[in-house]
Formats: structure tokens, C-alpha cells, sequence
């Protein structure tokens, strides 16, 4: 296994050393967490925006928690409204639709809600998904249902990096790509 404890890595022109930890044994990725990162969103946020340009749409959709800064920076920069799928449920959201996701990091499932009143948002808008990473893709097909069955049209998906099989995030929109480690 190597040593390496950071990985480096530049952002929309900003440098970060990521933390590497180990999510199941013999397992690393590198930790990017956008939440405070007030320099780090914004400079995403900004490019994001700009390769999302020639996209016509109505709404951007996150899942909480911690993409939820990058759909207020890329919305405030787009001038679109963000709608959060949220990880629990409250009364007030009424008849909510929900799908299950299992993320790479969380290692056990979690739900994501979409609330009734942004449920009727959607209903027939063009929406733009986004997520900070994008791993296994888990939660980009919980959001990708959740959308899908509340009449939504997805018409790009961005995040600020890939993870792990490039191969398969070719249509995504993103600014880099994250390796995972694996031990031999
Ligand atoms: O492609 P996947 O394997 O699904 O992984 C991607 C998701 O994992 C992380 O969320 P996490 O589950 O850690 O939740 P949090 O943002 O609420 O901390 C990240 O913010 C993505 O939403
Ligand atoms: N490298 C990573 N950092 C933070 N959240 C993630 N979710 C999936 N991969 C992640």
C-alpha cells in the first residue's frame, strides 16, 4: 500500500491537498469536502456554470448534504432556482416521492425525498443534476429516479469531479477526475 497520506489536486484553478481514508479495508479515496470551502465553490461553481451555458433548463437538482453549497453557488451564478433531495423525512413535505442510494463513502443506504411542493416544481421542467462526486454513481441514479418519476426531464448531469472508472462518467459534466486506491 502506498504512503501517500494527500492527494493534490486543482480545482477551477484552486489547489487542495485531499486527506486520503480508507472506506473499507484496503480501499482509499481522497476526501473532498466542499462545505466551507467558500473559495473552492465558487471558483467550481463559476466554471461549472460556464460549461452549462448552452444548456437550456429550468431547475438544478442536488441531493443534501454536502453538494448543497455548489447548487447555491452555481445557481446564484446561473440565475436558475436549486431544488435539494433531502436524506430524511419531515411531515411538511407532504407526499414526497423517494428512491434509495448507497454511496461510496456512507456504505449503507440512505433515502433521498423529493418535497411535494418542489415535486409540482419539476413537474415537466428541464432539470440539470448535480452532485460535488460522483463515485459509483448511487446517488446520481437515486437523483436520476427521484427526477424521472416526478415527471422531470434531466437534461445534463455535472459534477465538480469523477471518481474511480472514468470510463463511465464520459457524458458527465465535471472539471477532473479522482483515482481510488486499491490495495494488490
Ligand atoms: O457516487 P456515489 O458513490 O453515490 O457517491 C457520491 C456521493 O457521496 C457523497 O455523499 P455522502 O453519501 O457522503 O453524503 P453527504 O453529502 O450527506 O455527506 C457525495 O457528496 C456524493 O453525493
Ligand atoms: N472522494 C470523495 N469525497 C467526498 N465525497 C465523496 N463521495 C464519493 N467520493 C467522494
Amino acid at each position: 500500500m502506498s504512503q501517500q497520506e494527500t492527494y493534490a489536486i486543482d480545482i477551477a484553478g484552486v489547489q487542495r491537498d485531499l486527506r486520503l481514508f480508507e472506506i473499507k479495508p484496503g480501499v482509499r479515496i481522497a476526501i473532498l469536502n466542499i462545505l466551507g470551502d467558500t473559495e473552492l465553490v465558487n471558483a467550481a461553481a463559476k466554471e461549472l456554470a460556464q460549461k452549462l451555458s448552452t444548456q437550456t433548463f429550468d431547475y438544478l437538482v442536488t441531493a443534501e448534504a454536502k453538494s448543497i453549497p455548489l447548487a447555491h453557488a452555481i445557481s446564484a451564478e446561473m440565475g436558475k432556482p436549486y431544488i435539494v433531495l433531502r436524506k430524511s423525512y419531515k411531515p411538511y413535505m407532504g407526499e414526497a416521492l423517494q428512491s434509495e442510494t448507497l454511496s461510496i463513502t456512507t456504505g449503507k443506504p440512505q433515502t433521498l425525498f423529493l418535497d411535494e411542493k418542489d415535486r409540482a416544481s419539476i413537474k415537466d421542467a428541464r432539470v440539470v443534476l448535480v452532485d460535488d462526486v460522483i463515485s459509483t454513481g448511487s446517488t446520481l441514479q437515486g437523483m436520476r429516479l427521484i427526477t424521472e418519476k416526478a415527471g422531470a426531464e434531466i437534461v445534463a448531469e455535472a459534477a465538480i469531479l469523477t471518481e474511480g472508472d472514468r470510463a463511465q462518467w464520459h457524458n458527465i459534466i465535471a472539471l477532473g477526475h479522482l483515482p481510488v486506491w486499491v490495495d494488490e
